[in-house]
């Protein structure tokens, strides 16, 4: 059966012409190379990715119950369909944090995505471009920042707080001046948690060198290594960068030097109580993501979706509240929105989509997950995002 390239390079009319022209070429004898479900997109990756990378990517903390209790939250919630509400005309484009979004779907911060793929974050950068997405720059990319910049459309960074505070500032400093609008501070991975699958593999991209561009382009790291990185050089840099990747001594009086520094808005990734939602308006800060890191650092800890109703009802009226771990469809991020959440970012699904087709793969889950949640709330009787509450769902 002849295949087709994943998915054009025009933007679609409407979210949901992507289903059209994928039946459109089906009528020609044209399938699509990946899967629709990105549950299955997962399952594919694990049979064409290394394994390493698949393991990598795929991999959580633990015995990766949190991981599976994240997918599971979403099933808790059912969607109740209401009719004859005129959704011809739909529109679910959204401004946040003063970026435009085709609708309310962020590309999140991935690190090392040269495992994946030679292009990495530019072939994200590319696909997220070509469809209006924003894109999260992580600090831990395989490529550095100015150079993903040159490619990329509307871009938030993502900061990994080094302990050498000169580099934490050199860091913002640089994503300011190469256009990164929006500062996303990962609170909850100052160290990476126990994670058996790279265990047992005794696999860590960064002693290959891959995800520590953004330190290795940097002025200040050069200046604490004695000069830029050369083969001679090549552990002491890496010491380096591990002993400073991280600061476990933060605490919430440091925010306000990072305020200092950066005066755009500011994003804490990684919040899971109520009490760390209300210190984040307290301290200052333009938004959160109720997130676990896809259950990736702490096992045993509660799906990030349990966290969210009472959270976004506390907090959600003073400041931004975004949302991640576990976002696999449209319905899903239906049920994020429909739970208070403003935006959703997304993880290793457009992780999965680089590993299996560069580019083309990361555009294809784009376009499946928006033309999925244009369907399915157009379907429930929703045709904005105002339409979008909590009566959407049933427990
Ligand atoms: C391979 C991989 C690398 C990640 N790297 C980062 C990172 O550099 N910075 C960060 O804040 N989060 C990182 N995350 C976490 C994601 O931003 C996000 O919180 C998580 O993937 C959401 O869970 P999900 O993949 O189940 O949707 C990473 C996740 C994965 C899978
Ligand atoms: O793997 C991760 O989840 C992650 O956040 C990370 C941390 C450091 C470097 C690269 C990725």
């Amino acid at each position: 059966m002849p295949c087709s390239p994943v998915a054009p390079k025009e933007p679609p009319l409407s979210l949901a012409d992507f289903q059209n022209e994928i039946y459109l070429a089906g009528l020609g004898g044209v399938v699509p190379e990946l899967p629709a479900d990105l549950h299955r997109l997962e399952e594919v990756a694990r049979t064409r990715l290394t394994p390493q990378a698949h393991g990598y990517v795929a991999g959580a903390a633990g015995a990766e119950r949190t991981a599976r209790d994240n997918l599971a939250a979403f099933d808790q919630w059912k969607i109740v369909p209401r009719m004859l509400r005129d959704v011809a005309e739909r529109d679910l484009s959204v401004t946040v944090l003063g970026t435009q979004m085709p609708a309310p779907v962020i590309l999140g911060p991935v690190g090392v995505l040269r495992i994946l793929h030679p292009d990495g974050e530019l072939a994200v950068a590319r696909a997220a471009k070509a469809l209006g997405v924003t894109m999260t720059l992580s600090t831990a990319a395989s490529t550095a920042m100015e150079e993903v910049a040159a490619e990329a459309g509307p871009r938030w960074f993502q900061l990994y707080w080094p302990k050498d505070r000169e580099l934490a500032a050199s860091f913002v400093h640089r994503a300011k001046e190469s256009g990164y609008t929006a500062l996303v501070v990962t609170l909850d991975t100052f160290a990476m948690a126990w994670r058996p699958r790279d265990l047992d593999q005794a696999y860590l991209p960064f002693l290959q060198g891959i995800g520590v561009q953004n330190y290795w382009s940097d002025p200040v790291f050069h200046k604490a290594i004695g000069g830029p990185v050369t083969e001679d050089n090549r552990d002491r840099a890496l010491l380096h960068w591990a002993a400073n990747f991280g600061d476990a001594s933060l605490t919430w009086g440091d925010l306000a030097w990072l305020r200092e520094e950066w005066d755009g808005p500011i994003v804490l990734k990684g919040i899971q109580h109520l009490d760390d939602a209300r210190r984040a308006v307290d301290a200052g800060m333009d938004g959160i993501v109720v997130s676990n890191h896809g259950g990736r650092q702490v096992d045993g800890a509660i799906p990030s979706l349990q966290a969210l109703p009472a959270i976004a009802a506390e907090v959600g009226s003073r400041i931004t509240v975004l949302f991640d771990s576990g976002i696999r469809s449209g319905a899903d991020v239906a049920k994020a929105l429909a739970l208070g959440a403003e935006a959703v970012m997304i993880g290793r699904p457009y992780a999965f989509g680089l590993g299996l087709a560069g580019e083309d793969g990361v555009r294809h889950v784009l376009r499946c997950l928006m033309a999925e949640l244009d369907l399915t709330l157009a379907l429930a009787g929703r045709s904005t995002l105002a339409d979008v509450g909590r009566d959407l769902l049933s427990p």
